[in-house]
């Protein structure tokens, strides 16, 4: 019962198109914009887009959202492409919705909705799915209220009550809002058990590590790297929704946990921000944080500007030690990648990389290891009764969280940095 598209067979004729309105308060860039949007529309199976193109109109028309010639011409273009389906990357009103599909005879998708197509498609745990569900109803369910004073409109705004639409309509939106009240009892649940899961991996006594960035910086890839998964990153945005997690070995012989998580994006439709959080929340437990980013992007700076902010916006720890990753420096002329290299082994926290080359990863486990010297992880020892010395050590220290005698000899669970570790094993 999804008003929105999901595409079913495969190959729909789809063409996008980004409205630069004047005075909007999308703040975006028009031609970064619109290739951000046809990359999200390629990363979606089945959808072929023909063209895409930037509209720039003087103001929102109430109606159809553009005027009437530009209506006209796209027409034209769209019937000449035989599409089936065009996204509009900005907010297009359900009205305009209804209108616009009416007059090109074509599905319509804005950009809230191909979010959420991506969302649903990519998301892996039962909360990540439970999440992506409520926040499609809520579109949806704004869609018909919307949709519904439409109708009252066109009877004559007359307040006239009890229509067969309005009814079919009132049905509608009870189902919705039953259904929302199932979802969020499941979701509570879900994050319960979560909870409990997340304590019981307090104890993995690995510090964990996890991967931020823009979308399309370059995490997957460079997760695989690290890890040396399978799995090879897809040429898609979003490739992960909920966090992905593996042991990695760094040079110094310390294990990690690392956490690849979904991509960030600007100017988030409000609808989704619930569930984009819900992904996140990882993060928040990581021991260090790898901001990666795409250094060849034109915008990669404002990239790394919102991602700064989201992530403060979602109660990052100022203290939780962060590295800039600089990916993609084999897209760089041979002037910039030297200079970058460069730069990043003169500045603290930054490493250079491409995640496809392989150049510079020694560099960045190195940073790794330093940056998580200071991190303290939990681990299990049986200490042998004659080594009492070093049982006494660990209790100066202050590192002793349990200490049972066994049969063996003390079975201690300590919890510690590298470097402590590190003189513990050398007494
Ligand atoms: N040239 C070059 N391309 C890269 C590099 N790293 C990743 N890519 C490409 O960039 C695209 C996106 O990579 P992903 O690893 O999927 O990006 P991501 O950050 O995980 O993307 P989201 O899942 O959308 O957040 C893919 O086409 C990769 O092949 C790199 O170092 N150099």
């Amino acid at each position: 019962m999804t008003d929105y598209y999901i595409p079913e067979a495969p190959d729909t004729r789809a063409w996008v198109i980004h409205p630069e309105i004047k005075n909007d308060n999308d703040r975006r860039e028009p031609v970064a914009a619109l290739a951000e949007a046809v990359a999200l529309a390629d990363a979606l199976p089945g959808l072929d887009v023909l063209g895409s193109e930037i509209v720039r109109l003087p103001k929102r028309h109430p109606g159809m959202l553009f005027g009437t010639g530009k209506i006209e011409e796209l027409k034209q273009r769209l019937q000449a492409n035989e599409v089936e389906l065009v996204l509009i990357d900005g907010h297009v009103g359900p009205v305009q919705q209804r209108n616009l599909e009416k007059e090109w005879k074509v599905k319509i998708l804005d950009r809230t909705g191909l979010i959420l197509e991506i969302f649903g498609d990519r998301a892996a745990t039962r909360e990540g799915v439970l999440q992506v569900e409520m926040a499609a109803l809520s579109y949806q369910r704004t869609r018909l209220v919307r949709a519904w004073t439409h109708l009252e409109r066109q009877r004559g705004g007359l307040g006239f009550v009890g229509g067969p639409g309005e009814t079919q309509i009132e049905a509608d939106r009870r189902a919705i809002d039953e259904q929302l009240v199932r979802l969020k009892r499941q979701l509570d649940k879900v994050v319960k058990t979560r909870a409990l899961h997340r304590a019981s991996r307090a104890k993995v006594p690995f510090p964990i590590v996890a991967l931020v960035g823009y979308t399309n910086a370059g995490k997957s890839t460079l997760f695989n790297r690290l890890t040396g998964a399978e799995v090879m990153a897809k040429d898609m945005l979003f490739a992960t929704l909920d966090p992905t997690m593996r042991r990695v070995v760094l040079p110094t012989g310390d294990e990690v946990i690392l956490s690849d998580t979904v991509g960030f994006i600007s100017d988030l439709p409000t609808e989704l921000v619930a569930a984009f959080r819900a992904t996140l929340e990882e993060v928040l437990d990581a021991d260090l944080v790898l901001h990666v980013r795409d250094i060849g992007h034109a915008q990669t700076v404002e990239q790394a500007r919102e991602v700064e902010s989201i992530l403060s916006s979602l109660g990052l720890p100022d203290d939780t030690p962060k590295i800039e990753v600089w990916n993609k420096i084999d897209t760089l002329a041979p002037d910039a990648h030297e200079a970058a290299l460069e730069r990043a082994a003169r500045t603290k926290n930054v490493s250079a990389v491409s995640a496809i080359t392989g150049e510079g990863m020694d560099a960045l486990l190195t940073e790794v290891s330093e940056a998580l010297g200071g991190v303290k992880h939990v681990e299990a020892l049986v200490v042998p009764f004659a080594a009492g010395r070093k049982r006494a050590w660990l209790f100066e220290q202050g590192l002793v969280e349990e200490d049972t005698p066994t049969e063996e000899g003390h079975r201690m669970q300590v919890r510690w940095s590298a470097a402590q570790k590190a003189r513990f094993e050398r007494l």
